[in-house]
């Protein structure tokens, strides 16, 4: 910001609340989720949902577990109207499910509305008007409060005369003081008060009053403050749900809501990935799932996050950022490689103490839930680019691929790996680092290639190898004994001549994933002179040539 524009912005009182309560309050159950999408998400899109693609966005939202859904504002356009005639003429609407509908304080914009539900077997009635000392100054040309108060009123009364008029239709009344953020509490509470007054809700038979943070004006702090001075102050708490509808200005929209809930609000309004006007409403997704983390129930599905993300973007033509929490393209992938060595060590720790005991304490440093649980895998966890460390290229290779490489050949094969991908200065795919692992790393033949090889059994304990090798690009059939096949190949390299080294490890395993006849084989030599030790690999469908290829790949590398 310019600097010399600063002094042109207030900051924003603070709320007179010093016995509040809510910062030792804990969320423990979920709220009522309203999505509101289809109006305050459809409003603000530069191309507005047609009505195919709103029965179907429609369709996702009581798939994903909405109970009341804000279908639009059927007064303010044919379309908004048709849509809501559909969803009832056409029965689209499950039992279980509560349509809502908006629409301003304003007469002929509510009986237009009453038209449009009739024949619903449930609705809510959202009705509001603007309340704060902006809205009443600006937009309401210096309307007094009385005025203000007096619109609410007599849209409450218009409200209640026209309800008897759809009988066949369980009308739930709403009000919400629009620009509530910065209304002053006392007006707040007076305009809310006398909406309850005249609707006199009961605790069987209760009323919506709606909060919105209609622009975030202030830190979350102050929205909780104002949500916990309201609830001491509105009249019929018992009757009432409180519910809170955030925007994200300051780009507080989740956290706002969080601590209007611990405030005590019962119900949230907001929309998936947080579409809305300006930066959005509140992400029901990203709330929903901070819930879930701390091992709340919500009600909501969102198991399968990746195909309700791509109806999304499908019908509202917006996109998921890649650091959209839970559904952004990025969110369980770790580049660097220290996280990536946390995560593999997290995740294999689980796979080891999860067996007898399903509930296990999810724990992996670095996810705060388990990707499989929204749908999405393990194998996108890890990506590897010349940030990543050993610990990224050994998960890749053990998940994707079946190589459960020896802890001490990590480094040796996580350097290859980086180093190519910073040559590279690209992000390597798990398939690139399979291949640049078999090129470095796997049946190396040069300068020393092993064509074919014989075993014979003399005594127990004892075997003799035939082998036909080419070295340096000649051919020889070499001959050796030991106690097995890989002692026994050493030493027909050393009556040829040709071994400066010493084994000092050997591991060999099936290989889990893909061509599961194959085995690995790993093998570390050390130069005589003790200058190198380095780990070859084989991959063959028997073990031991495996191991003797791992041997031979081994030589090769220490004479590079
Ligand atoms: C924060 C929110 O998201 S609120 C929801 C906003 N969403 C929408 O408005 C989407 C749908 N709305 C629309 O399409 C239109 O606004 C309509 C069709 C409903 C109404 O259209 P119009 O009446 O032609 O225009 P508009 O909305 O601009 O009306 C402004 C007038 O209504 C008045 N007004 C606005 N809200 C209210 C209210 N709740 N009660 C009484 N009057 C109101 C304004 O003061 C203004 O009055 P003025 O003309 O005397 O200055
Ligand atoms: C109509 C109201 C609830 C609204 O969308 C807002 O204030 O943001
Ligand atoms: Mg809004």
């Amino acid at each position: 910001m310019k600097p010399d524009n600063i002094s042109k912005y207030r900051p924003f009182p603070p709320v007179q609340l010093t016995d509040r309560t809510w910062p030792d309050q804990q969320i423990t159950s979920a709220p009522i989720w309203c999505s509101v999408d289809l109006r305050d998400g459809n409003q603000a899109l530069p191309q507005p949902m047609t009505v195919e693609e709103k029965l179907e966005f429609f369709d996702l939202l009581c798939r994903i577990g909405f109970k009341q859904i804000e279908i639009g504002f059927p007064s303010a356009a044919d379309t908004e109207f048709n849509f809501c005639r559909r969803l009832i003429e056409e029965n689209r609407i499950p039992e279980d499910v509560t349509i809502q509908i908006l629409v301003q304080t304003r007469e002929h914009l509510i009986r237009r509305s009453f038209e449009a539900i009739k024949g619903a077997k449930r609705a809510i009635v959202h009705i509001y008007n603007s309340t704060s000392p902006l809205q009443r100054r600006i937009t309401f040309n210096d309307a007094s409060r009385e005025q203000i108060r007096d619109i609410a009123v007599a849209g409450a009364e218009l409200v209640k005369e026209l309800t008897p008029t759809v009988p066949e239709t369980e009308i739930v009344l709403q009000y919400s003081p629009e620009s509530f953020s910065d209304t002053e509490l006392d007006f707040s509470v007076e305009c809310c008060n006398a909406v309850i007054d005249i609707w006199q809700p009961t605790p069987d038979k209760k009323m919506i009053i709606n909060l919105p943070d209609t622009v975030q004006w202030a830190t979350p702090n102050i929205h909780a403050d104002q949500i916990e001075w309201m609830c001491r102050h509105l009249h019929r708490r018992d009757s009432l749900d409180v519910s809170l509808h955030t925007h994200n200005d300051r780009g507080t929209g989740t956290a706002a809501t969080e601590l209007g809930l611990m405030a005590g609000a019962d119900r949230v309004e907001g929309t998936l990935f947080g579409n809305g006007e300006r930066t959005g409403n509140l992400d029901i997704v990203n709330v929903a799932l901070n819930m879930n983390s701390h091992g709340i129930p919500t009600g909501l599905d969102f198991s399968n996050l990746a195909d309700i993300r791509a109806v999304y973007e499908r019908v509202t033509r917006m996109s998921v950022s890649e650091r959209a929490p839970y559904a952004g393209e990025l969110v369980f992938t770790a580049f660097s490689g220290s996280h990536q060595d946390a995560i593999k060590k997290g995740l294999d720790r689980r796979e080891k103490e999860i067996s007898g005991t399903p509930d296990l304490a999810w724990g992996v440093p670095y996810l705060t839930i388990d990707p499989e649980d929204i749908g999405r895998s393990y194998e996108a966890i890890i990506r590897i680019n010349s940030q990543s460390g050993k610990g990224g290229v050994a998960y890749i290779l053990d998940r994707e691929h079946g190589f459960d490489l020896p802890k001490t050949m990590h480094p040796q094969v996580g350097k290859t790996i980086y180093d190519l991908a910073d040559s590279q200065a690209k992000e390597l795919d798990s398939h690139e680092i399979r291949d640049a692992f078999f090129h470095h790393f796997v049946n190396l033949c040069s300068p020393l290639q092993l064509i074919e090889y014989e075993l014979d059994h003399l005594n127990v304990g004892e075997v003799k190898c035939h082998a036909t090798i080419i070295y340096n690009g000649e051919e020889k059939r070499i001959e050796g004994t030991g106690n097995g096949p890989i002692n026994s190949f050493v030493h027909a390299l050393e009556v040829e001549g040709i071994k400066n080294f010493t084994l000092t490890d050997y591991r060999s395993h099936a290989i889990r994933v893909g061509s599961d006849s194959d085995s690995a084989a790993y093998i570390q030599l050390r130069l005589d002179d003790g200058s190198k030790t380095l780990w070859g690999c084989g991959v063959e469908p028997s073990i031991e040539m495996a191991g003797l290829k791992a041997l031979v790949s081994a030589f090769n590398l220490l004479q590079e």
